[in-house]
């Protein structure tokens, strides 16, 4: 080897060697790793996750992948002229909007991350919560100003039953899951539910133990006084989350819940992450610059990356 090659070869090797620690740390670990449809709009992005994914699964880890897809839905419903409303940072919806949710979601947003996941080799498999009883959800109502207020078939899970994702990750493979559940009520002639991918993802993270959630986003991660400025917060305790909660605006509501929810419930650390910055799963997971937002269980004071 010359000595030029030499110099330019070796600050690969040492990018490898930082990531010694972080592979030895997450090995054998499950990452819940949730891909927003706002992050998911950019080609190139979209590409870039598949790698990252895939990158995390040959280095050991078990990625699991929930996806979002509001705003490709709410393309569609478009097209269709029928409405898109939010109503507590969920989509009011009919049962008409349910049929375009579960197709957009199943048939299209799904279909495609694990067309890229799969050019990597066989390793991704789609299903939606109502695949082996996965996802199971009853009626949830919007707390509006604490009025309830139905907002059709949004669902409120219940009971998630994590054998079929468990059994998939031993065999190798990487779930590629969506926020659609099946209905605790089997007299429930519409049998399904549309469930915010945010909340889904989080509940399946806590019901396959999972070491991190993490949510990528449009955003740096939580902002401390959105939309006034935009110093993001990089870790907070649950309790300290908890507090902020009811100032929280929008898509960030079902998010930061979610995070709470998950370091609550056996999960050692919940990030927002940028979803835009290319490759931002592989310098979370494996560099010392973690980015975005850090939630941590109230009895953790010292950080991992
Ligand atoms: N405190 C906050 N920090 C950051 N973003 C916030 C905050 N409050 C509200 N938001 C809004 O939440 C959005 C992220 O939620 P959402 O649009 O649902 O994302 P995704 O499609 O990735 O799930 C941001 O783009 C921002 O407009
Ligand atoms: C009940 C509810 O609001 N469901 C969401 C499901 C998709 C989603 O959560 O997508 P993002 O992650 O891209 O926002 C919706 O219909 O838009």
């Amino acid at each position: 080897m010359t000595t030029t090659r030499k110099h330019t070869a070796l600050p690969k090797a040492r990018t490898l060697i930082e990531a010694l620690p972080w592979l030895t740390r997450h090995h054998g670990k499950t990452v819940v790793i949730k891909f927003g449809g706002n992050a998911m709009v950019d080609e190139e992005l979209k590409r870039a996750f598949a790698q990252d994914v895939v990158f995390l699964r040959h280095a050991g880890l078990r990625p699991v992948v929930v996806h979002g897809g509001g705003p490709q839905i709410s393309a569609h419903l478009d097209l269709l002229g029928l409405p898109s409303e939010f109503k507590g940072g969920l989509r009011v919806t009919t049962p008409e909007a349910m049929n375009v949710v579960r197709m957009v979601l199943a048939g299209q947003v799904q279909r495609e991350l694990v067309g890229l996941l799969n050019e990597h080799g066989p390793l991704a498999v789609g299903m939606t919560g109502e695949d082996a009883h996965l996802m199971t959800a009853t009626k949830h109502y919007a707390d509006i100003d604490g009025e309830r207020v139905d907002i059709g078939r949004v669902g409120e899970i219940t009971d998630i039953d994590p054998g079929a994702v468990q059994a998939l990750l031993d065999d190798g493979r990487i779930p590629v899951i969506s926020s659609i559940a099946r209905s605790s009520d089997d007299g429930d002639q519409s049998g399904v539910f549309n469930v915010n991918a945010d909340t889904a993802a989080a509940a399946l993270a806590a019901a396959l133990g999972a070491e991190t959630l993490m949510v990528l986003t449009d955003v740096e991660g939580l902002y401390e006084d959105w939309p006034n400025s935009d110093e993001v917060i990089s870790r907070l305790t649950a309790t300290q989350l908890e507090k902020l909660l009811p100032d929280l605006a929008s898509g960030m509501v079902p998010k930061m819940q979610g995070c709470l929810y998950a370091v609550r419930n056996g999960v050692h650390t919940a990030r927002v992450i940028d979803g835009r910055v290319q490759h931002s799963i592989l310098l979370e997971i494996f560099t010392d610059e973690g980015i975005g937002t850090m939630v941590v269980p109230d009895a953790e004071t010292e950080g991992e990356s």
